[in-house]
């Protein structure tokens, strides 16, 4: 049994309004405990038969959670691109080898850094993770993994964009490895279509339904050209743009990045979301792989569910949000806890 949250089972028997604001208004149908993967091969058990905790760190670390919602809120208050460089971190950490933080990991003797693949070249977010380390050292040295930070603060960034909040129980302890050859062929591309999307994220767990809403996260942020660029003059080689862009929001992609500007997803507010899901009905996802979600029935139900529906999408995001923050994790005596998150301790 893999540590998944029971999604259906529970959400339709309770009728939840969403957002949560915190861990207090949450209500406990949720919080069944966690069972963590058992060891099947006996072998190689990079992770525990342990599983995470609630408030893993109230004894050891009580202001741990708190500093890290300071933190994100603080940054965030001067720059709200800290927002969705906190959440693709999180995407780019536990769909690769777990939430481990072997995405913080730089490049070293022995280390193939996961920031060297390409997916990840763009990444952002890892000074604000190395921010909140130092400061949560200060207060409790060695106590607070990394990859527990990412997964917080990937929530933290989500709840100050105006997305949903969903509790996070912690325990999850650091790789000494980073996996620069399994992020290189695992992260999905922004050029796949619908069904090598929807493989992915099915390797990962993620039903149909999960995926569509994941890939919500992409209500905020920025996307830079050269991610939809053969979309605009020479989609796969037909010298002609991609067919299933509308014409306007065509001429607008072409003329952005004409001016050398990137894109910017709808940004942060009350509608996190929404407009997502509307922007691709009208044929104006940016990515191709977003696009996509049009190409299929099943998923195109979905897309108008969360469009239409302003209460279902945050519920579903916060879901498939902790079953991604859960996706697989080393506790116990697995892993370590790093000093510094870039560097195996
Ligand atoms: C098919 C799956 C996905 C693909 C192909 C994909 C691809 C990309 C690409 C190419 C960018 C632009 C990066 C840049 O221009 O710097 C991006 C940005 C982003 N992605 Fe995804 N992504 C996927 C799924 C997800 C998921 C599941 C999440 C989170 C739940 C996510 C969160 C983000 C965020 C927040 C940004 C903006 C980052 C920023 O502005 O700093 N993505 N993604
Ligand atoms: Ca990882």
């Amino acid at each position: 049994q893999n540590a998944e949250i029971k999604k259906s089972s529970s959400s339709s028997k309770t009728a939840v309004k969403w957002p949560y604001s915190s861990w207090d208004s949450f209500p406990s149908v949720f919080l069944s405990p966690l069972t963590s993967m058992e060891d099947d091969d006996g072998e190689v058990s990079w992770h525990s038969n342990r599983s995470l905790e609630y408030d893993f760190y109230r004894d050891s670390c009580p202001e741990a959670e708190r500093i890290i919602r300071r933190v994100v809120h603080e940054l965030y208050e001067v720059n709200s691109s800290v927002a969705p460089a906190l959440l693709r971190l999180v995407f780019h950490d536990c769909f690769i080898e777990g939430c481990d933080a072997s995405i913080l990991l730089d490049a070293a003797t022995g280390i193939d850094s996961e920031k060297d693949s390409p997916p990840n070249k763009n990444l952002k977010g890892f000074d604000i993770i190395d921010k909140i380390k130092s400061e949560i050292e200060m207060v409790c040295p060695g106590v607070v993994s990394c990859a527990d930070i990412v997964a917080l603060a990937g929530r933290e960034g989500v709840v100050q964009a105006g997305g949903p909040f969903y509790p996070l129980y912690t325990g999850r302890r650091d790789a000494m490895h980073s996996f620069r050859d399994v992020a290189t062929s695992e992260l999905p591309s922004p050029n796949a279509d619908l069904s090598e999307t929807l493989a992915s994220f099915a390797s990962r767990g993620f039903d149909l339904r999960e995926t569509v809403s994941l890939l919500g996260g992409h209500s905020i942020g920025v996307i830079h050209c050269k991610f939809f660029q053969n979309r605009l003059y020479n989609f796969g080689r037909t010298n002609k743009p991609d067919p299933s862009l509308d014409t306007g929001f065509l001429n607008l992609l072409r003329s952005r990045c004409n001016d050398r500007m990137n894109m910017a997803y709808e940004g942060p507010g009350v509608d996190f979301g929404t407009l997502y899901y509307r922007s691709l009905l009208q044929g104006k996802g940016i990515l191709y792989s977003d696009q996509q979600l049009m190409a299929g029935i099943d998923t195109g139900i979905w897309v108008r569910a969360y469009a239409s529906d302003i209460s279902l999408f945050p519920r579903d995001f916060a879901l498939a949000m902790m079953k991604l923050s859960n996706l697989r994790f080393l506790t116990g005596s697995k892993g370590q806890v790093r000093l510094h998150c870039s560097k195996v301790a």
